[in-house]
């Protein structure tokens, strides 16, 4: 892949680019923050952890979330993906308003419509991989494709882990495991907060590639929170918080022109 080396910068949100109506790019976007705000606590305790986000997150497009520690990226991917409520402001994931949704139909839509990959890849020490990676669907009571199952199988590596226990497997392999659990149902959206963060760069590598491959052949959306630059680099687009806000964005990104804008948010 050829990068500009120093990225691309957009100023303006990607939910409203210039030249496109709202309306063309609320449908682009796989979900979007309408100046979404999120207050922890109240009084002299409160903490504004976000405090306005206005974006949208593109269908068929990789992001990344980036920004100082305490800038409100893990509340904000928790909001984005029903995790979490919001204090003010709206959340659209496909065709559905999130906010103001009650918890069942929220437990249905994040079953339903969204995929997960976290740190610590939370698979199922008692199942074995195909178990874990098919255990969505299952309690969905939907069918798997298995033509489907076996590509993401495959495009992971997989194929002869499929009966081993967690246990049995390397970190880079849970994590590939989970990735595959994430895809099989083929979600709306795909969150994936800090996967590389107990890997080392190698199985990160993987996992990172796997993604970009999800959302270019797959056509998948996926959204992803690191502390990474590498990682970062990864995604067709980077959102840097600071302070509850979206401060900037690069589109194509590099490693060094992520670095350079994360100093620059942190000085
Ligand atoms: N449950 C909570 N109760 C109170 N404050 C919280 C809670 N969760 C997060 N915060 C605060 O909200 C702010 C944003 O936190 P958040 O975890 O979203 O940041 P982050 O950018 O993901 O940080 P990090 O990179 O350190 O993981 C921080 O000031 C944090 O202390």
């Amino acid at each position: 892949m050829t990068h500009d080396p120093q990225g691309a910068t957009v100023t303006s949100t990607f939910a409203d680019p210039p030249g496109n109506s709202p309306a063309a790019a609320a449908v682009q976007a796989a979900v979007t923050a309408e100046d979404v705000s999120k207050v922890y606590g109240s009084g002299d305790a409160a903490v504004h952890a976000l405090r306005g986000v206005s974006t949208g997150f593109a269908r068929g497009a990789f992001t990344a979330i980036m920004g100082p520690s305490g800038s409100g990226k893990s509340t904000l991917m928790h909001c984005l993906a029903g995790l979490d409520t919001v204090t003010g402001g709206r959340i659209v994931l496909g065709d559905a308003e999130i906010t103001g949704m009650g918890d069942r139909r929220l437990t249905l839509l994040r079953r339903d419509r969204v995929g997960f990959v976290f740190q610590a890849f939370n698979l199922l020490p008692t199942l074995t991989a195909e178990q874990n990676i098919l255990l969505p669907l299952q309690l969905a009571g939907r069918r798997p494709d298995r033509a489907w199952f076996a590509r993401v199988v495959d495009a992971l590596g997989l194929r002869d882990r499929l009966g081993h226990r967690p246990s049995e497997l390397s970190g880079g392999q849970q994590q590939r495991v989970a990735c595959a659990r994430a895809i099989v149902a083929r979600p709306e959206v795909i969150f994936a907060d800090e996967p590389t963060g107990n890997l080392d760069s190698r199985a990160g590598a993987e996992v990172l590639g796997f993604l970009r491959s999800s959302v270019r052949e797959m056509g998948q959306t996926v959204v992803m929170v690191t502390h990474d630059p590498v990682a970062a680099s990864y995604a067709d687009r980077v959102v840097f918080l600071r302070d509850g806000e979206i401060v900037t964005e690069i589109v194509r990104p590099t490693p060094a022109a992520v670095l350079d804008r994360l100093k620059s948010l942190e000085a």
